[in-house]
């Protein structure tokens, strides 16, 4: 099959299990060069060729309803659907999403990104699927990690209540991004080493019907032994006490045993959970054998090697900088405890954990609890570090308002990921966490312009003991500047100028630092005197730098790489209402009111406008004509 003449899935309807292996093995190996050149989540995607295939030779998409949880598994389902052509582009700016995006294909009827929202999602279309009477399969088909969030055990729950027609597909493949973990992923375990618990019961209740006059009553007996027999043959008795029919364990990479219990649960009543057994990396040994989870998501790479085409990078990864401060300050404090809610190798925790294995807990995709067990440790007087996505802390913002700043517990929060991410697009932006925490009592929130003001962040946070505390950092790699031996504390709601300046104030703060102070350099030679100021703490505000700022009644122009709404901007023009500076001229850059899809960092910023050159343009227009003719 040539894998680019491919409109839509209804080829496989005609295609013999050969045919298919065939699809399967020419797949991978697109996937494998396609993503050597482009990155991408390789690992994930590998997994579910089959399991992909089969669902698209099964049920009739977009009829039939697909929903991809997190989504980012969806790459063969793209290439089944008629985008082969744009894989060149995968999650490029302009080009193929690396997530299900409806504006892309009908087939893709859910947008995701973020985990465990397949189910809820499924219960939605089944409640109006039903109340419109119409009549369609809806398929959702969540990884074994996305089952460890909590929004997907609100929608078993309820799902197995209602006994809506859904077919659950668990695609476990015992990894989250790295292994998988937790109470559930244990009794997956357990179901994985079951035989086929269905098979078992249909076939002897069929050969007991067989034996004539006695036959009958022996089968009734043989029901209600049945039942109990449930108990000991099926372990992971968990989803059928839910209210599912469970099948499994399916083989997710065999054909024949994919399609008979697809048809199978496509013919039961009710809820279906059908448990696939996948391989995460199949067929590309790097990745078949990663056990870390390094190729969950990769950079370009060498596909004979597998070694990783590594950018030429300034400085050492944000979070490291994080994670190596937080384990030197641990070394001296006990009370300090390590959280991350599945993110140990993004958040760069691994080496924590090496060090302090007790002292370190991955709570699977989990924020709520993971906000509110820090708020807990926090409680009984000990220091604990959640290391959270600034898009995934979203999960948590009512533990954090509820349980963290208004019972004012010493949590430290470490926004990683805060700013532009770039490739994962629109749904892991970090561009809301300013708006959303600013507004909250008690909470400190800061961020650094270099890694060697991260160190010091960290341990002005570990310091720290009147209450919650944020430091916000990006994606990707500091600045490489030269880091301070001794660590320091900074006076919480400290600014710090960094260009002079009389004409115009620049307040900003992280990775918009360089970029004013570039424009602010190229100014002067224009004659115009900005200053820069370093405004770190985004709350407290310095109340008297402002101030001072506000009493010489020079332009303010604040810059952030978060939404404008509610953001630092805003803020800064709340202290300048409040203090009756109603004359006070106030321009303020950030991100518009839109959601910013894929691409690079780089060419994001430019869309949205935070550039040099948009800034030395917009203090040009700021600055009164007469000043600058003087
Ligand atoms: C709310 C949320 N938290 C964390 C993540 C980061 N994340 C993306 S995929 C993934 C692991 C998913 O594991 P699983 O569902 O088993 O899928 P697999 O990669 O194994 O196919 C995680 C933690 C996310 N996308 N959303
Ligand atoms: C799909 C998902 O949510 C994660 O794999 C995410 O893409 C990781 O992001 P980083 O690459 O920034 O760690
Ligand atoms: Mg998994």
């Amino acid at each position: 099959m040539d894998l680019y003449s491919i409109k839509n899935p209804s080829f496989l309807k005609s295609y013999s299990n050969q045919q298919l292996e065939d699809l399967a093995v020419e797949i991978r190996e697109f996937l494998i060069t396609k993503l050597s050149k482009t990155g991408g989540h390789l690992g994930p995607n590998l997994g579910v060729v089959e399991l992909t295939i089969a669902l698209h030779k099964i049920f009739e998409s977009p009829r039939d309803k697909l929903i991809w949880d997190v989504g980012h598994q969806s790459y063969v389902h793209k290439i089944l659907t008629g985008r082969t052509k744009q894989f060149d582009t995968l999650r490029q700016y302009k080009g193929l999403a690396g997530f299900p995006k409806r504006t892309e294909s009908e087939h893709d009827v859910w947008e995701t990104g973020h985990s465990s929202t397949s189910l809820s999602a499924a219960m939605g279309m089944a409640v109006a699927r039903d109340l419109k009477g119409e009549d369609y399969a809806i398929v959702p088909i969540i990884g074994d990690g996305a089952l460890t969030g909590g929004m997907a055990l609100e929608a078993l729950n309820h799902i197995g209540d209602e006994k809506k027609n859904i077919i659950v597909i668990l695609n476990d493949n015992e990894m989250s991004i790295a292994p998988n973990v937790g109470a559930l992923h244990n009794v997956l375990g357990r179901m994985r080493s079951a035989s086929k618990y269905h098979w078992v019961k249909d076939e002897m209740e069929w050969l007991l019907k067989k034996i004539p006059a006695v036959g009958g009553k022996i089968a009734n007996a043989a029901e209600r032994l049945k039942d109990s027999m449930k108990y000991f043959m099926v372990p992971g008795m968990f989803f059928e006490e839910l209210g599912f029919t469970y099948f499994g364990p399916v083989d997710g990479h065999n054909f024949e045993d994919l399609f008979e219990n697809l048809l199978y649960a496509r013919k039961t009543d009710g809820p279906v959970l059908i448990h696939v057994i996948t391989k995460k990396g199949k067929g590309y040994h790097p990745a078949e054998s990663d056990k870390v989870g390094t190729w969950h998501g990769v950079g370009p790479y060498k596909i004979e090697s597998g070694e990783t085409l590594k950018k030429a990078s300034t400085g050492p990864a944000w979070s490291k900088v994080v994670s190596d401060t937080l384990m030197k300050l641990a070394r001296d404090d006990e009370r300090i405890v390590a959280i991350t809610p599945a993110m140990t190798v993004g958040s760069k925790l691994e080496d924590f954990k090496k060090e302090f294995p007790d002292r370190l807990f991955d709570v699977g995709i989990a924020e709520q609890h993971a906000t509110t067990m820090a708020a807990g440790i926090a409680a009984q007087g000990m220091k604990p570090f959640l290391s959270i996505y600034s898009t995934f802390l979203q999960r948590g913002y009512d533990q954090v308002v509820h349980d963290v700043c208004r019972q004012n517990l010493n949590v430290t929060f470490g926004i990683d990921r805060a700013g532009l991410v770039g490739a994962d697009g629109e749904t892991h932006q970090g561009v809301f966490d300013i708006a959303f925490l600013r507004h909250v009592p008690n909470i400190v929130l800061m961020m650094p312009k270099d890694e060697n003001e991260c160190q010091h962040m960290v341990n002005t946070a570990i310091q720290y003991d009147d209450g919650p505390i944020a430091i916000r950092y990006p994606r990707g790699n500091a600045l490489g500047v030269n880091m301070d031996e001794e660590l320091k504390t900074i006076p919480l709601g400290s600014w710090e100028v960094l260009e002079e300046g009389t004409d115009l104030a620049i307040l900003t703060f992280g990775t918009m630092i360089p970029i004013a102070v570039k424009a602010s350099q190229q100014l002067k030679e224009m004659g115009l005197s900005i200053r820069v100021v370093n405004a770190r703490f985004i709350k407290p505000l310095d109340e008297v730098m402002l101030q001072q700022i506000l009493n010489e009644h020079i332009p303010i122009l604040t810059i952030e790489e978060h939404v404008l709404q509610g953001g630092f901007g805003s803020t800064v023009l709340e202290f300048i209402q409040e203090n009756g500076f109603y004359q006070q001229h106030v321009e303020r850059m950030g991100i518009p009111d839109r959601f910013i899809e894929h691409g690079s960092v780089n060419k994001l910023l430019e869309e949205v406008g935070l550039t040099t050159e948009n800034i030395i343009q917009t203090c040009i227009q700021m600055i009164p004509k007469k000043q600058q003719r003087a």
